[in-house]
């Protein structure tokens, strides 16, 4: 799994389109979305997560929590983002990861939202600047490589 963490003032979405044939069913006011002083998290969920997505979620939870920490943000927005590998898991089991990523954030006590999964987005992001607003993590299960 590859994770771009932005801190920002604010990240904004508006779904466009569908991207997969069979995308999360949304209701009309997942359509767009918005947060405020958060941790913006684009996320490309891999193959080789699929052989261990339970302890793949654990990893990325504590990877997320622990920026959120330094960089003192209260809320979270889980991203669905596949453009930061070139080997994605499939969709039925990316969908899967991100919804206990979502599950287990929020479990922590963080405000979480999770812009739609399968779509085309108008996203705005606006990205604070300072030294730890723009970081990048890699996590895998235990026994793979990260390639
Ligand atoms: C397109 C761009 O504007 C938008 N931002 C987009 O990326 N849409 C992606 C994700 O929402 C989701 N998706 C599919 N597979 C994956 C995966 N392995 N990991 C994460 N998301 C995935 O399905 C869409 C098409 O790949």
């Amino acid at each position: 799994m590859r994770m771009l963490l932005i801190h920002s003032d604010y990240l904004e979405y508006e779904v466009k389109d569908k991207a997969l044939k069979n995308p999360e069913p949304i209701s009309e006011e997942q359509k767009k979305g918005r947060l405020d002083e958060v941790l913006a998290v684009f996320i490309s969920v891999e193959k080789v997560d699929e052989s261990n997505p339970d302890e793949v979620v654990e990893k990325a939870v504590k990877e997320i929590k622990d920026v959120a920490e330094q960089v003192k943000a209260e809320r979270v927005f889980v991203y669905p983002f596949a453009h930061l590998s070139s080997e994605l898991a499939k969709p039925d089991v990316a969908l899967k990861v991100l919804q206990k990523i979502e599950e287990k954030l929020k479990e922590e006590g963080f405000e979480v939202k999770r812009a739609p999964f399968g779509y085309y987005k108008a996203f705005k992001l606006s990205c604070k600047g300072h030294p730890l607003a723009e970081l990048s993590r890699t996590v895998v299960p235990s026994g793979e490589e990260v390639s």
